[in-house]
């Protein structure tokens, strides 16, 4: 797979590379340009032609139509796309083919329908306190795009990820440049080659390659040409893209990190807790934001459920790796410093030898920590990898007290069987998401995102709607 810039419906690679690393044997999959500042604003320039082009003018229909266009499209590679994020993240073919690649289609599909029928309200009657001048009016409200949109993705769903913004953005009339992750640039460069296909007009999409600090990322997100960013990434990264964002007072949608809490309660159905922890704390090998790094167990039940997730951990096989060395040291070095501060580890605690290819590459092992205090380091920040701390509680109050003391709040699971107090509690914890008995189930029309340092707004259905368009209130004198 060759990454390749697409800018104003042209494919080019001029200027700086870099290697691209194959995450499960470490070996060189090929090479990716690395987008310079003038790439980024032939990029940026490409997208507002594009909005002054027929895209600018085109209904929803001819939108919805792009976008079904594009959804086929992928279908129509599922397998290249398969392989291309496969290679790249080291991820089964079984989650690729499962969840990346359908979801992708389904993000472009949704969007589609979500254009019709989206009923805008319109206001005739006077109202008194809230109808203000004399006479009479009607009004009523349109929705114009935001513009041109930079899209900003992360390397752990990067065909997910890119898509679940891409699609809402194209649907409400806007232009896209996205950079991926220096990380994943090969499904990206097979969506570009989509679009491309696709027939949609040149520079309505554009793909632009390359890292992030002083470099393609900051490059798109700092120009001032940009009218809206949506980004996905670590916490401390959206900072410094807001900080470049209020030079142009640039709206922002942003998905950041998490530190997922898991609460346990006595009466839950322990099978399905299990089961469910063992997936939320370890699919993709932790490498998703939604994924429970913290796990509270009421006390009653506390002794076995560490064993059990304990067991369950250590039976894991078949995991895949980090998506790079850096980040592998980084996990690594959490398991170090969590040891150093007291914990125990109950499962894994660091790096497999397979005896294989595969020891080339970037995993380590299914983790299961206990005995930190809430204070440790390894409890309180994003480790971003295949490992959980268990801690016990007593009560409700308490539960709550220790899921919700954290600088995140992105998504948590609740696991009970008693019904009232899934509807008393869910409400307390301080995520954007709450899973009862369950675990990343997902509605594409629900608002997804968090809370605190995990985001800034709510992306999914009308929600994504509202972000990449701007609502205007028309009013005319009867
Ligand atoms: N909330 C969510 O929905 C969600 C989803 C996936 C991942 N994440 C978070 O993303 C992180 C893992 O992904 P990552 O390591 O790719 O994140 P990251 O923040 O390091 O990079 C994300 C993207 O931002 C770019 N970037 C980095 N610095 C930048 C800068 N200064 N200006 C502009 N762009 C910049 C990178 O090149 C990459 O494309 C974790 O913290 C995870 O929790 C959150
Ligand atoms: O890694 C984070 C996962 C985010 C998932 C979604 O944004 C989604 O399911 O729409």
């Amino acid at each position: 797979m060759k990454a390749e810039h697409y800018v104003g419906g042209g494919f080019r690679s001029d200027g700086p590379s870099f290697p691209l690393i194959a995450p499960v044997d470490g070996s060189e999959l090929g090479t990716v340009p690395e987008a310079t500042r003038d790439v980024v604003d032939d990029a940026v320039t490409a997208a507002r032609t594009a909005l002054r082009g027929p895209w600018g003018t085109t209904g929803a229909e001819e939108r919805a139509a792009a976008l079904r266009a594009v959804a086929d499209g992928i279908e129509a590679r599922f397998d290249e796309f398969v392989d291309a994020e496969v290679a790249d993240t080291g991820r089964s073919r079984e989650f690729a083919r499962t969840v990346d690649v359908p979801r992708a289609v389904g993000n472009f599909r949704a969007y589609a329908e979500l254009l019709y029928g989206r009923p805008e309200r319109a206001y005739t009657t006077r109202v008194p306190g809230w109808s203000t001048g004399a006479g009479q009016a009607l009004n009523y409200t349109v929705r114009r795009p935001l513009g041109v949109v930079a899209i900003i993705s992360p390397w752990n769903l990067p065909l997910l990820l890119s898509t679940w913004k891409i699609a809402p953005a194209l649907a409400c009339g806007n232009t896209v440049v996205l950079k991926p992750s220096e990380e994943t640039p090969s499904t990206a460069t097979l969506l570009a080659r989509v679009i491309d296909d696709a027939g949609l007009p040149d520079g309505v999409f554009n793909l632009v390659h390359g890292h992030g600090p002083a470099a393609a990322g900051e490059f798109l997100t700092a120009h001032p040409g940009v009218d809206a960013i949506a980004f996905t990434g670590e916490s401390a990264t959206g900072a410094a893209i807001m900080r470049n964002a209020a030079d142009h007072v640039t709206p922002v949608s942003f998905e950041l990190g998490g530190k997922n809490p898991a609460l346990v309660f006595a009466d839950a159905d322990l099978d399905a807790a299990v089961d469910g922890t063992v997936r939320s704390s370890f699919t993709h090998s932790g490498q998703i934001c939604l994924c429970t790094e913290r796990v509270y167990v009421e006390r009653p039940v506390f002794d076995e459920f560490v064993v059990r997730l304990g067991e369950r951990a250590a039976a894991l096989d078949g995991y895949g790796p980090m998506i790079s060395a850096d980040h592998r040291d980084k996990v690594l070095a959490y398991y170090r410093l969590a040891r150093e501060e007291g914990a125990t580890v109950v499962a894994g605690g660091g790096a497999p030898a397979f005896g294989d290819e595969r020891d080339g590459g970037f995993h380590v092992e299914p983790t299961v920590l206990t005995g930190l205090p809430e204070t440790a380091r390894a409890v309180r920040e994003e480790i971003f990898g295949p490992v959980c701390h268990v801690a016990p509680f007593d009560t409700e109050d308490e539960a709550l007290a220790l899921a919700n003391d954290s600088p995140y709040g992105l998504a948590s699971t609740l696991w009970t069987r008693d019904l009232s107090r899934a509807h008393r509690v869910a409400p307390r914890v301080e995520t954007g998401i709450v899973w009862v008995n369950c675990w990343n189930l997902r509605d594409l029309r629900t608002p997804f995102g968090g809370v605190k340092a995990s985001g800034i707004g709510r992306e999914g259905g009308e929600y994504s709607l509202d972000f990449f368009s701007e609502p205007v209130n028309v009013c005319i004198q009867i």
